[in-house]
């Protein structure tokens, strides 16, 4: 592959499902683009059924695209799929993909061999896996009486077992405990350190903002924007609301007034709620109330999903025009 060349490139990428005479077709892809280079880690966040497994099914020839194109170390999703495979891992959350009536090593055979290890080479593959990921202990324990930590180490075990120059990690944190999940951000650091891209798809934005180079905020099948972690930072205080008791109405009126406000809501019996949708706007509204001689003000910063309200909101406007 030439060096120029991106990990992962995805040009107006689509996927329907459905769509026979009885039934609604979803779209799980709406022509998506996404270029991710080499050595990047990329977060995919967005809510249930934004597309995101769609995307690494695709990305790891599980699933073939309805239209566009996908290619991984240069190598296209559809036409070169042996060679895909031998460029990307695929590590699922849950319990999917593991022989529960196996144990741990012999489960990291079976995936060993199937990328073409033999004899030497497979075993020291296995046992530096199961050294990495802390199961040597438990190596020829069957993998039903793990823990959901235990299995979530296997499976990224498995994962890297072939040497993959690209690891999709499709909610690989699901379940786990907060130790488990902060081993995993290392985890993610030591693959970058090792010159692996990676896809992570995930719910938390705080796992996004750990460990990502950048983020794609998706919903719908759509990408609505790719940022740098950072900015997922301004998007929040961009979002923050402030509530208030005993506001006179002539400061009701000033506070509507201000740039960057974008609500002010009544909240019975004597509260308001001013809504914000700019970086400074939060502070010129706490200024306003306090030089107005209002006492009982608080700020919130917004949820997860609040974030995902007013960001997909505002980007499905633009891109729906
Ligand atoms: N095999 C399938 N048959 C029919 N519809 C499907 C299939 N797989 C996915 N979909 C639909 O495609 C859309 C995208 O699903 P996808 O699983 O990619 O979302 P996701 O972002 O991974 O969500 P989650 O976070 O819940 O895993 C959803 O509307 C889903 O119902």
């Amino acid at each position: 592959m030439p060096d120029t060349d991106p990990a992962i490139r995805v040009e107006r990428l689509h996927r329907t499902f459905g769509g026979g005479r009885r039934r609604r077709e979803t779209v799980a892809l709406d022509h998506i683009d996404l270029t991710i280079p080499a050595g990047e880690v990329h977060g995919l966040l967005g809510p249930n059924g934004a597309g995101k497994t769609t995307l690494c099914k695709i990305l790891s020839t599980v699933l073939l695209p309805t239209g566009g194109t996908a290619t991984v170390d240069g190598h296209d999703v559809v036409r070169e799929t042996a060679a895909v495979r031998r460029s990307v891992g695929i590590v699922f959350g849950g319990e999917r993909g593991l022989y529960t009536r196996l144990t741990a090593r012999a489960n990291l055979e079976f995936w060993a061999a199937l990328y073409g290890l033999r004899g030497r080479g497979l075993s020291q593959r296995v046992d530096a896996l199961l050294e990495r990921f802390g199961l040597t202990d438990r190596a020829h324990e069957r993998v039903e009486g793990f823990s959901r930590g235990m299995k979530q180490r296997l499976h990224l075990a498995r994962g890297l077992v072939g040497d993959p120059r690209v690891v999709l990690l499709d909610e690989p944190t699901t379940g786990m405990d907060p130790v488990a999940a902060h081993d995993f951000r290392d985890l993610v650091r030591e693959l970058r350190a090792e010159g692996r891209t990676v896809l992570l798809t995930t719910h938390d934005m705080a796992e996004a903002e750990a460990v990502c180079d950048r983020v794609s905020l998706v919903d719908g099948g759509r990408i609505l924007a790719t940022e740098r972690p950072a900015t997922l930072g301004t998007w929040i205080s961009r979002y923050a609301s402030v509530e208030a008791r005993d506001v006179p109405p002539s400061t009701v009126d000033e506070l509507r007034a201000l740039p960057g406000v974008r609500a002010v809501h009544h909240v019975p019996p004597d509260r308001i709620r001013v809504e914000t949708g700019a970086e400074d706007a939060a502070p010129a509204v706490l200024r306003l109330l306090v030089d107005a001689g209002v006492g009982d003000v608080s700020t919130a910063l917004p949820s997860l999903a609040d974030v995902y309200l007013h960001v997909i909101g505002d980007r499905g406007m633009r891109v729906n025009k």
